[in-house]
């Protein structure tokens, strides 16, 4: 059994920088709680704070139900996996993940018993006389996990363990690696920046954003639901397109959004109609992503600009004369459409990036929308085509200007 509660945590350097602000996250036993967020945000100092490497300023921490800030760290029972591995370079691999029961004066045959145990698990049992230095970067990561893992650690803290692989071994690593804690049923707390990796180890991901916690669900949910605009922007790909509309409500029996020079209904028995004609005459964020939109369909109608072929499917990015919110973050994620050449020559004489508004969320530019359609695998379309777009809209996500949900029910 074991369980993390962080309640009200807050944490500021002695510099002024608040780098975790008024954090409350419930981590459930044998769970994987993934935190993501760019860099800066506050997932390592929150890390840090549950091993014990940090006090917090403000808040309390329990471990298993139990105010944990005063028990020092050794004996939190908690085993941390960081990026650089962090191997001795002298120790062979066994004596690598032998290495912490040695210190705890476990006898020398369970300690052999138990590193063969771990490294098999780990299919790392035929490299157990190697030094680090003749290991692959995947093979050291195994390792590492290997010296965490052989403790039986109550807790397992990860942060960026994957982030110095090549991309094909990090798909493969993060599999393993969420097989394996919840093989070990361990509870895990692991930090990543990057949106895939988290949607695949999570039971549950934990979204922050300069310190603040911006919303918790398992991947579907979070996914399916983003909280705020940062969320929606930060998960999927292709990138969400976040288009500026106007509400408006016609003779209270019809709502429609306008986007550019259009409109897009909203079915008056869709029931968050009534939500968005609250926000009649005012400006909102429309968010489309790609499985909300079917080429071919009449709600709204676009042009081709350009078709990105991905093998077994393609993605045509179409102007539907519409302007895309960017969520204007220097650390975080931006959601800048790729530009081409002539596109950026006739948009220096109409400049399409102007700041527009500063919003809790952060300052907002706003661009030329391009929106993203998937299609087959090899469409026969050019640039300047025209073309209808379906739209799902149960998959359509609205946003106040300030970034937050618009929905029934919404918390
Ligand atoms: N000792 C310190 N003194 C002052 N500021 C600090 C200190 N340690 C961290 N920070 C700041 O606190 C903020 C959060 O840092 P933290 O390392 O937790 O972010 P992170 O999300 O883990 O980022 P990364 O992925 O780059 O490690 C950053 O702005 C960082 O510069």
């Amino acid at each position: 059994m074991s369980t993390v509660g962080l309640q009200k945590i807050t944490k500021a350097f002695p510099d002024g920088t608040v780098a975790v602000d008024n954090v409350s996250l419930d981590v459930r036993d044998g769970e994987v709680m993934v935190l993501l967020g760019p860099s800066g945000c506050g997932k390592s100092t929150l890390l840090r704070i549950i091993a014990g490497l940090e006090d917090p300023t403000t808040g309390q921490l329990l471990l298993d139900g139990e105010p944990a800030l005063d028990i020092p760290p050794r004996d939190r029972h908690v085993a941390m996996v960081f990026q650089d591995y962090a191997l001795y370079p002298q120790l062979t691999v066994a004596g690598n993940i032998a290495f912490p029961l040695r210190l705890a004066g476990v006898s020398v045959e369970e300690q052999s018993e138990r590193v063969a145990d771990v490294a098999a698990a780990l299919g790392i049992g035929e490299l157990l006389n190697r030094k680090p230095s003749q290991l692959s970067g995947g093979q050291r990561q195994r390792v590492a996990m290997g010296r965490a893992i052989v403790r039986r650690p109550r807790l397992f803290l990860m942060d960026e363990p994957l982030s110095s692989l090549d991309s094909g071994l990090r798909a493969e690593l993060r599999a393993e690696i969420s097989s394996m804690v919840r093989d070990l049923g361990a509870t895990t707390v692991y930090v990543t920046h990057d949106q895939a990796e988290a949607l695949t180890v999570a039971d549950r991901i934990a979204i922050m954003r300069r310190g603040v916690l911006q919303d918790v669900g398992t991947p579907a949910e979070v996914y399916g639901r983003p909280a705020t605009m940062y969320v929606a922007a930060l998960l999927g790909t292709p990138k969400i397109n976040l288009l500026e509309a106007v509400v408006h409500v016609y003779d209270g029996s019809r709502v429609a959004l306008r986007i550019g020079e259009q409109e897009l209904n909203v079915p008056w028995d869709d029931l968050r109609a009534r939500a968005l004609a609250h926000y009649h005459g005012e400006r909102i964020v429309v968010g489309l992503r790609a499985e909300a939109l079917v080429a071919g369909g009449h709600e709204l109608r676009g042009r081709v600009r350009y078709v990105e072929h991905h093998g077994h499917e393609s993605l045509a990015y179409l102007d539907i004369g519409a302007f895309a919110v960017v969520i204007d973050d220097p650390t975080g994620p931006v959601t800048a459409p790729k530009l081409d050449r002539g596109f950026l020559a006739r948009f220096r004489k109409r400049p399409d990036v102007q700041t527009v508004a500063t919003t809790p969320e952060g300052r907002h530019t706003r661009r030329r929308a391009e929106l993203a359609v998937r299609l087959g695998a090899a469409p026969d379309l050019q640039p300047g085509a025209p073309m209808g777009i379906g739209v799902h809209m149960d998959r359509v996500h609205f946003f106040d200007w300030a970034g937050a949900r618009i929905d029934v029910g919404w918390r």
